[in-house]
């Protein structure tokens, strides 16, 4: 099962965010990083077939983005997820199922397995309004899984959560994946979004760490590689509670060092007045298994 993003171009207000951009979601659980503006959202839109790219293509195993098979398979939580007054969540959750394409009685059932998939059954009969952000978060998982996603596209979903919600929120998602045929692909500027990545559990818990930069070249992410080695670009003696923090700093001091600067970074880099991540250079291991350009 693959979800593949083949020589797509984007552009918002004819800056281009993505040129020529192939990507193939990896197996598991991808975190998505890169700084404000380096076209996360715009990857995940296109990738949830919200966006509809200026040029190239959009498959799941050859089902093209846009048709019902692919909607029906892929889920997607954008950034903030709005409770329904009035709804409460086991009812949001089978009106997204339907929205989707599922028969009334069918979303029903189906929006009741999937509160049970995020823990939040006991919550299923409670007014969505009435919810805290970490249930919000799990519901909008929720509403990714009811039709049987195979692939969940999320945007910053614990942004603004304390820590162990964090932490609740990255087990369920590494249960949903371990479950078997789900995919994840999970964007956020903030790399401590999963605190695994500060602690020893790093790669148990995170499959891949893809990062975007404003500056890079669009056609595809700047760096691509397993959480181990995206930890081993920190430099030595960072601690290892900074060391994600330390690690995107060095992933994207790299790329902007090697003076490939595109026509949206300059442009977005002069806006910004941005001098670099940090003052940090990328050097870093140079890990086998990951790839920095
Ligand atoms: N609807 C829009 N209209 C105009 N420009 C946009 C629009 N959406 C995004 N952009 C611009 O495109 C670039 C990429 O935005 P995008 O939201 O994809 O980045 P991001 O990495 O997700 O950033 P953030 O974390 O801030 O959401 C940014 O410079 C942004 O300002």
């Amino acid at each position: 099962m693959t979800l593949v993003l083949s020589a797509c171009g984007h552009a918002h207000g004819g800056v281009p965010v993505l040129r020529d951009f192939h990507y193939e979601l990896p197996d598991g659980l991808t975190l998505l990083l890169g700084p404000e503006g380096a076209g996360k959202s715009t990857l995940l839109g296109i990738a949830a077939s919200e966006l509809t790219p200026d040029s190239g293509t959009v498959a799941l195993d050859g089902e093209p983005a846009g048709s019902h098979s692919y909607r029906r398979a892929v889920g997607w939580m954008p950034d903030g997820v709005m409770p329904m007054t009035g709804l409460t969540a086991r009812e949001f959750v089978a009106y997204v199922g339907w929205l989707k394409g599922m028969r009334r009685g069918k979303a029903w059932q189906a929006a009741g397995r999937a509160l049970e998939r995020v823990r939040l059954t006991e919550y299923a009969g409670s007014r969505t309004s009435r919810l805290a952000p970490d249930g919000l978060a799990l519901l909008g998982s929720a509403t990714g899984l009811v039709h049987g996603a195979r692939v969940l596209l999320l945007d910053e979903p614990t942004a603004g959560l304390h820590l162990h919600h964090r932490e609740v929120f990255q087990d369920v998602l590494r249960e949903l994946v371990d479950e078997g045929d789900l995919r994840v692909l999970l964007a956020t500027a903030d790399p401590a979004t999963l605190p695994a990545l500060a602690t020893d559990g790093a790669a148990d818990t995170v499959d891949t760490v893809t990062v975007l930069d404003t500056d890079q070249d669009e056609s595809a992410p700047l760096y691509s590689g397993t959480a181990e080695d995206f930890l081993s670009r920190a430099p030595e003696g960072t601690a290892r509670g900074r060391a994600p923090a330390a690690a995107l700093a060095a992933v994207l001091g790299s790329g902007r060092g090697s003076g490939r600067d595109s026509e949206r970074g300059s442009e977005r880099g002069s806006e910004r007045g941005d001098a670099g991540p940090d003052g940090v250079q990328g050097s870093g291991a140079d890990g086998a298994e990951g790839t920095a350009r």
